[in-house]
């Protein structure tokens, strides 16, 4: 079901030059899309007019089925999240202040709101004891876990994330990214999400959209924009630092050949799971990650390794041929 469709959408602000240009796109209720494109292209206008914060020349935007201009854009705002770099809390509200804001607007009572904010502080990782402190007390990631939590407040299916990360140093982002991922899987909430990091965009979204100049050149899984580039701008701007990502979040759990299914794979295997424990160096473990599965074919020189379980069962086998079956398209 469209949550968010784009109806030959188009946005001037000179009234020259169109910086989204007959944008034509639907959005599915439990995507997470990630936006990607240069610098310019018109990400952060495309973001901004789904929760009428631009307004936009030409075309219509739906959202749940409504177009925006049948919504009070008050009521609109209330029902979308919006995570922002540098999140812009309010400074002289405490933390619990600051995530109720929305059901404050609400009329929500004081008691449930104070409920809600425990559930959503400890959803986004911290302790509830950070609910009586106020946002100059808290680190950047800590603030950009909080500026998540706020989007939640009121429940909204579609949370718009623009550069929401982009401020924070490199391992709390990659935390964060995991967190975000994570929350998504979780909550089943439609998100779309403004990046400038293609491995951020590779690593979150179900679907990434390619912009350039106003208009979308390429939207698809990961797997599509990365083995199946409709065009050299999409070649050249996702480049291999995402194949990297790709393989580098790929879990072996979903190439590998089991034992027990030889219909997955081409290669008939006939082996049972079996309970012999294999050399360490010859196996990797069923949650490592396909980049890890390869490294350690390098290191150890080998063409396949077994994949083991928790307990170290043999499960199943991995190739580097495998990864063949989860791209082909
Ligand atoms: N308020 C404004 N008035 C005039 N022009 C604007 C305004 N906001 C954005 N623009 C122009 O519209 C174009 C698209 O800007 P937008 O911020 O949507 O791009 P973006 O893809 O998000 O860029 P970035 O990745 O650098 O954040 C740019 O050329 C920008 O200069």
């Amino acid at each position: 079901m469209s949550l968010l469709t784009f109806k030959d959408v188009s946005k001037s602000y000179d009234q020259k030059v169109r910086v989204i240009d007959q944008l034509n796109f639907s959005i599915d209720k439990g995507e997470f899309i990630t936006l990607i494109g240069p610098s310019g292209c018109g990400k952060t206008t495309l973001l901004k007019m789904i929760n009428g914060l631009i307004p936009f020349n030409q075309g219509e935007i739906h959202v749940k089925n409504h177009s925006l201009a049948d919504w009070n854009l008050i009521k609109l705002r209330r029902e979308i999240g919006y995570v922002i770099q540098q999140i812009g809390l309010f400074p002289h509200l405490t933390i619990e202040k600051n995530i109720c804001y929305v059901l404050s607007l609400l009329g929500r009572d004081g008691e449930e709101q104070k409920k809600r904010a425990t559930e959503l502080i400890q959803l986004v990782g911290l302790d509830p004891e950070y609910l009586s402190r106020y946002p100059r007390e808290l680190s950047g990631g800590q603030k950009q876990r909080v500026g998540v939590a706020r989007a939640l407040a009121a429940d909204p299916d579609i949370i718009l994330m623009d550069e929401p990360f982009g401020a924070v140093d490199d391992i709390t982002r990659k935390v964060l990214q995991d967190e975000m991922k994570a929350l998504h899987q979780k909550l089943q909430k439609t998100i779309v999400f403004v990046t400038h990091d293609i491995e951020e965009a590779i690593k979150l979204g179900t679907r990434i959209v390619l912009m350039d100049q106003g208009k979308i050149i390429q939207a698809g899984t990961k797997e599509e924009m990365l083995f199946n580039p409709t065009t050299e701008f999409t070649k050249r701007f996702l480049g291999t630092k995402s194949f990297n990502a790709y393989l580098g979040q790929l879990p072996i759990e979903d190439v590998y050949r089991p034992y027990d299914a030889p219909e997955k794979s081409s290669k008939k295997t006939s082996k049972k799971t079996s309970k012999k424990s294999v050399p360490e160096s010859k196996t990797i473990p069923l949650t490592d990650t396909v980049m890890e599965g390869i490294r350690k074919m390098i290191k150890e020189d080998r063409q396949s390794l077994v994949v083991i379980n928790e307990e170290n069962r043999p499960l199943g086998e991995f190739q580097l041929q495998d990864i063949q079956q989860k791209i082909q398209l």
